[in-house]
């Protein structure tokens, strides 16, 4: 008998969903879907392997439910009709944050759902979102097992300097740590990798997932060994509305100068920061490119100064480069983005063709780069799909 599972990738921007069937240990996607918060609007659509549409929506937000609420709910009641006779056995789930329990997925069970929840504070534009997943597919698919699968497991094995901070040691002890996230894209794109390039695949990698949220992984030989993210998904780069790495000093400035509460401060550094904090226009990379407006520039000036500074740094970890790689919504998409991030990089050892880049190629080095650039689309739906299977049968 075929299996069926659903995977549900809840981001900060987006829920993506798809529908995959397992055979002789192949994984297959029937179809798959994305609900979107633009700066313009919101809207939901999914297509079958073959890419006809399957659905296709738009609303506003007016009636004061939020945009995860809403775009859930409609992926959910979509289900009848896309999934008739299709038997769920189990439902597979991005989880943001494992903390120090969880290295690898797990099957929601007994005390899972709980330390999720503990998490929450952690990573509040995500993991609430994500056991809102877990709880409404208990309720549609009530046989099916659930399984979270961790953006933070692949970056679990970092050695101590790349996880630590100077804090006393006690708070390591209890989890405060440099975590990293991102890691089902990071995964998945160390596997791709590995079929496009074993060579580079092997080396000494940076990669970029560069979405709304966004961050950079050194990987040698498929494994993470830093992020640039740490105990929760606000360090490093400047994101949509996230603000990128931030002297601590600015959140003491804020309590004791400004008088600001700590929710005040949480929604000030995840929800009004970053991209759409500095442009005053947008959250939104593809409303930045698009404005005339010099605060919109440099928003995309200072995106690509931190990509450029951690790029250095990354590759200093690494004690050299082979190969960068480009991915999440920005990363796949933006000629600019990457263009600016790899221009004058030659010192580095990468030579951008700009031809490649200008056409979204694969391979977006020259032929004489000695590091080769890669524009990899990144599938964290395949990632959770697979630990699915494997870990929930089927
Ligand atoms: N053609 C494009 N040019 C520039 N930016 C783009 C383009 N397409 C998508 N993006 C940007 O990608 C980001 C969303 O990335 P994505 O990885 O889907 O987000 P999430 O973090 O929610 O998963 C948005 O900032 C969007 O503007
Ligand atoms: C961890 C994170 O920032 O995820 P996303 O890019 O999906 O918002
Ligand atoms: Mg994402």
């Amino acid at each position: 008998m075929n299996s069926h599972i659903v995977t549900l990738n809840a981001g900060s921007s987006s829920i993506k969903f798809a529908l995959f069937q397992r055979k002789e240990n192949e994984v297959s996607m029937l179809a798959s879907g994305l609900a979107e918060m633009t700066g313009r609007d919101r809207h939901i659509e999914a297509h079958d392997a073959a890419g006809a549409t399957l659905q296709e929506d738009r609303w506003s937000q007016s009636d004061g439910s939020s945009f995860h609420d809403e775009a859930l709910r409609r992926i959910l009641s979509w289900r009848g009709r896309a999934l008739p006779g299709a038997e769920i056995s189990a439902v597979g789930h991005r989880v943001v944050h494992g903390g120090v329990h969880y290295d690898a997925p797990v099957l929601v069970a007994g005390e899972v759902l709980d330390r999720l929840r503990a998490l929450v504070p952690l990573a509040p534009l995500h993991q609430p979102h994500n056991i809102d997943g877990i709880v409404a597919a208990r309720n549609a698919w009530p046989q099916a097992r659930q399984v979270a699968c961790f953006d933070t497991a692949f970056h679990r094995n970092h050695p101590f300097v790349n996880d630590v901070f100077a804090l006393p040691r006690r708070f390591y002890a209890e989890g405060v740590r440099r975590y990293g996230f991102h890691g089902l894209s990071y995964e998945y794109i160390a596997r791709r990798l590995a079929q496009i390039s074993p060579a580079h695949a092997a080396g000494r990698v940076v990669v970029a997932h560069l979405g709304n949220g966004a961050s950079m992984c050194a990987m040698k030989n498929g494994r993470s060994v830093a992020s640039s993210m740490g105990l929760t998904a606000l360090d490093g780069l400047p994101m949509g509305t996230r603000c990128g790495q931030l002297d601590p000093g600015v959140v003491l400035y804020l309590m004791q100068e400004k008088k600001l509460g700590a929710g005040e401060i949480s929604d000030l550094l995840y929800k009004e920061s970053g991209l759409k904090g500095l442009s005053g226009l947008s959250h939104d990379m593809r409303e930045l490119e698009a404005s005339d407006l010099p605060e919109a520039a440099q928003a995309i000036d200072y995106f690509i100064f931190r990509i450029r500074r951690e790029l250095g740094g990354l590759a200093a970890v690494l004690q050299g480069l082979d190969a960068v790689v480009f991915c999440g919504g920005i990363g796949e998409n933006s000629r600019l983005v990457r263009e600016r991030a790899l221009e004058g990089m030659e010192w580095l050892g990468v030579e951008l063709d700009h031809d490649a880049n200008r056409a979204n190629a694969e391979i977006i080095s020259s032929a004489n780069s000695r590091v080769r650039a890669f524009v990899i689309p990144t599938d964290e739906e395949q990632m959770i799909a697979r630990h699915t299977f494997d870990l929930a049968g089927g």
